[in-house]
Parts: structure tokens; sequence; C-alpha cells
């Protein structure tokens, strides 16, 4: 039987929700990841520092007991994002970055970012404290077409941001372009990416071919071939830039499966089995580790896990659930559509 040891991975991008929905998912996520960025999306957003210190006490609350587990807390940005709360929760240790939705971009940001003009003094903040900025790299603007709403974003949002503020480190999030890939690799500084699992095995037929599929359906919306191409190649690449976020994101099965369906792919439970037979495919187990285990925690200025965990391929289809239940209904798991060998020992 081959196997693989690696340290404990983190997940850089989480939707771990809230209430019932969050005590159905937490479990999910600490079996694996050591720690995770946690995207502040809730109803209401964590804009302050004082609510994202409320919603990690729930989310220590929600943790079984005997998981070890760390949340990263991040802040929803706001035209009225306060530089001195910002600053504050980043030197107290709560705050690990700042996240960007541009408004109405995808789920819950609607109370998102409508001019940056308005933003620049907290980003500018950002910048002299080296706390970083997440971005969903999407334009918003209904002439743009949504398979190029990401290549749009950088040229005409992230690139004028990035050459008004250097210095500001920029989390490009689910980055799912060549573009994107592009972009991060042209940088000389303080520019990342991750990448999520299901963007790594999905392209757009997935959603769209033998009749409508919306639990491959997410935002950024999963583009053509050579942009999966290009997300594999730099994903198995061992370039310090990118990392692993898998943007798992939970939606119960009536609000997916309906006329006007939520974005999002809940891959919690199977990351690790679907990252391990994608680097095998692509004879890169070795550089595994570096994408879910190290580049993340040296891009946030974290020490990588101590921990190990063993990854083991077997002969026989490791069971995972397709569905699971949580106590505010049945979440859908994603199916990589094809058996998964490798398994968590
Ligand atoms: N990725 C998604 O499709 N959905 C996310 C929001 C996001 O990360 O854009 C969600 O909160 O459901
Ligand atoms: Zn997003
Ligand atoms: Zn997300």
């Amino acid at each position: 039987m081959k196997s693989l040891t690696l340290r404990r991975p983190d997940d850089w991008h989480l939707h771990l929700r809230d209430g019932k929905m969050l005590e159905g998912v937490i479990a999910d996520s600490a079996r694996h990841f050591a720690r995770a960025i946690i995207m502040p999306n809730l109803v209401p957003p964590v804009v302050t520092t004082a609510d994202a210190a409320a919603y990690r006490g729930r989310i220590m609350a929600a943790l079984p007991s005997g998981m070890d587990f760390t949340p990263l807390m991040t802040l929803y940005l706001t035209e009225h994002t306060d530089p001195d709360d910002v600053e504050r929760g980043k030197a107290d240790g709560l705050i690990s970055a700042v996240k960007l939705y541009p408004a109405g971009a995808t789920t819950n940001s609607h109370g998102g970012v409508r001019e940056m003009d308005k933003a620049m003094p907290v980003l500018e903040r950002m910048a002299k404290i080296g706390l970083p900025l997440c971005v969903h790299g999407e334009v918003t603007t209904p002439e743009v077409d949504i398979f190029d709403r990401e290549a749009v974003f950088i040229e005409t949002v992230l690139d004028p941001l990035r050459k008004r503020l250097p210095e500001l480190k920029v989390t490009m999030e689910h980055v799912t372009t060549k573009n994107g890939i592009d972009y991060v690799k042209a940088s000389s500084a303080n520019l990342a990416a991750s990448i999520t699992t299901h963007h790594l095995i999905i392209n757009r037929n997935a959603i769209l071919v033998g009749g409508i599929k919306p639990h491959y359906y997410c935002l950024p919306v999963a583009k053509r071939e050579e942009h999966r191409l290009a997300l594999r190649a730099a994903a198995v690449s061992g370039d310090a830039r990118f990392f692993l976020g898998t943007d798992s994101a939970p939606h119960v099965d009536p609000l997916k499966e309906c006329a006007c369906g939520c974005a999002g792919i809940y891959t919690s439970v199977n990351t690790m089995s679907c990252l391990a037979h994608v680097f095998e495919e692509e004879n890169a187990l070795d550089r595994l580790e570096a994408f879910a285990s190290l580049n993340g925690p040296a891009w946030y200025g974290l020490k990588p896990n101590e921990e190990t965990i063993t990854l083991e391929k077997r002969d026989e289809a490791v069971d995972y659930p397709a569905k699971i239940e949580t106590g505010d209904g049945t979440v859908t798991v994603f199916d990589p559509m094809f058996p998964l060998h490798w398994a968590v020992a």
C-alpha cells in the first residue's frame, strides 16, 4: 500500500456558517485541518472585531470536545470599516485578514464594497501593519460575462489597487483562471492565491453537460478546461505563492436544488482524498505538502503545523457520505466523479 505522510494541512478559505449548520459541519474540517481562515459572510456579516470575537466563541463552542482546531478570523470589509478597530484586532491576535467582497459578487455580499475609494483609509492601514487583504476577485457589472469576471477584476480593480498601494499584501482567493495564475506569477511581491479542491477537478462542463447540476455551481464559476489545467499546474508546481483554500461552502439541498440555486460546493469531507488523487495524477505527490501544509502558513506569517497526517492509497474505493445531515437540513458532499482511493489514516 502506498502511503504519504505530511504536516497536518490548513484550509486558507473556509465557510463554517453559524448556528446548527456550524455544528453540523465543523468536525468535517477539524478532522483533517489544524487551522482555517474563516469567511465572514454571515447574515449579518462579521464586520467588527467584536463580531469576530463573538463568532470565534461560537465556533469554539461548536467544536466537539477532544478536537483540536484553530479558527483564524477575518473581517468583512465595508465602506465604513474602522481602521483603528482593524489594527486592534490584529494586535490582539484575533484578526488574520480582511475580506473584500465586491458588492453583489457572491453569497451574502450585498453589504460589500461599491467604491474602492471609500475603503482606502482601512486598506492603507492594513498595508502599514502588514495585514493581508483577501479578495473575492470578480467584478459585478452586468455587462461583463460571468466567465470573464475574474479576468476583468484583475485588470480593472486589482491591478490598479496594487499599483496604488504596492505594500498591501493581497490573497486572490479561489483563483479560477489562467489569467489569475499568470497575474500572480508575474508579480514580484505581496501577492498570493488560494486554489480550491473542486476547481482542480471540474471545468464548466460539470455544471452544464447532460442537464444542469447545481452541486457543481459555485462562484467564481468553474471555467474552461484550459483554465483548470493552469490551476493544476500552479498547485502542483511547489511555487510558494499558491496554496489550498477549499472554499468549502455548505448550503442545504433545497437551496441548491431550486429555480435560483445558491453558489457553493461542500468539500470538507473528502478534500484530502481528492487532492491526493490529483497530485498523484500529476506525478507530484511530493509537492502536496507544500500546497496543503507549508505555503499557506508561510504567506500568513505562521509556522507550519508540527503534527502530521498520513494518507494511504487503498485498493478498494474509499467510502465517504454522499450527503451529511445537519440541524438545518441535508448538505450534498462534492462528488469528484471518479472513485477515491486515498484516505486519511
Ligand atoms: N464560493 C461560493 O460559491 N460560495 C460562497 C461564497 C464565496 O466564496 O464566494 C458561499 O458563502 O456560499
Ligand atoms: Zn468568494
Ligand atoms: Zn468562499
